[in-house]
């Protein structure tokens, strides 16, 4: 079964553009999984621009899922998931100013420093993925880093989906199925969609976890919260 984990950076981003509560971003999460999510994520950013550093603690103690906080594991950022806690911690190599992630890790370059950090959560009892782009040498290279699974950086299958599908998937079950002989868990995410789920999870249906932040708030403007998260379910059966 692959469990859908829903990105709520980006009801943080509203809430942030007038400085109050609303939209609430601790109820949007718990709404989340009480419409059928099977986990929150959030990606809080140095600049706190949308989730900040206290929604994350704030929102570990309501959620009754899956808790995954991806991010650049500055030492900030180190100590808030040592003190939280969650169910996974997902790595992502993000510089300070960037729109949004736009690449995984280099894991042959980064071997020493990666596998440093993962150990440091794993002591802590919390699940580890390293976000790569769908390179077999990527992955291989993240198992050796001793992380028990791996996030694909999904945006250019996304972007590739219209023109040709059968070709934009391929590095993806590529790298995929090098997961799968390796035995590392497998997560994906960043631009994935209602239009583009189906078709990604047809071909890899040995996914543990997809997060989805951007267009399924996007959707959510549209269909609403709870059928959105239904649509986007079905997409995963
Ligand atoms: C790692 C990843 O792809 C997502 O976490 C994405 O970066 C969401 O972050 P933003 O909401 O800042 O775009
Ligand atoms: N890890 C990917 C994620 O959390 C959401 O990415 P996106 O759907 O906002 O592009």
């Amino acid at each position: 079964m692959t469990k859908l984990s829903v990105n709520i950076n980006k009801v943080a981003t509203i809430r942030n553009a007038r400085g109050g509560n609303n939209p609430d971003v601790l109820k949007v999460a718990v709404d989340c999984e009480k419409f059928g999510a099977q986990g929150i994520t959030v990606h809080p950013r140095p600049d706190e621009r949308h989730i900040r550093y206290q929604d994350v603690r704030d929102i570990k103690p309501l959620i009754t899922t899956e808790f995954n906080i991806e991010g650049n594991p500055i030492d900030k950022y180190i100590k808030l998931v040592l003190e939280v806690k969650p169910t996974q911690v997902t790595l992502v190599p993000d510089a300070d100013n960037q729109i949004t992630s736009n690449h995984g890790w280099d894991t042959v370059a980064n071997k020493g420093f990666l596998t440093d950090v993962i150990g440091q959560f794993k002591e802590a009892g919390i699940r580890t993925s390293i976000f790569v782009d769908a390179e077999p040498k990527m992955v291989e290279a993240a198992r050796m880093c001793g992380t028990d699974r791996i996030e694909l950086y999904t945006e250019p299958y996304a972007a590739g989906y219209e023109a040709n599908r059968e070709e934009a998937i391929k590095p993806f079950v590529e790298a995929a199925e090098v997961a799968r002989e390796m035995e590392l868990g497998l997560n994906a995410g960043h631009d994935l969609s209602l239009q583009n789920l189906t078709y990604f999870h047809q071909n890899i249906p040995w996914l543990d976890e997809v997060s989805i932040g951007h267009a399924l708030i996007c959707d959510a403007l549209y269909f609403g919260l709870e059928d959105t998260i239904k649509r986007y379910l079905a997409c995963l059966k």
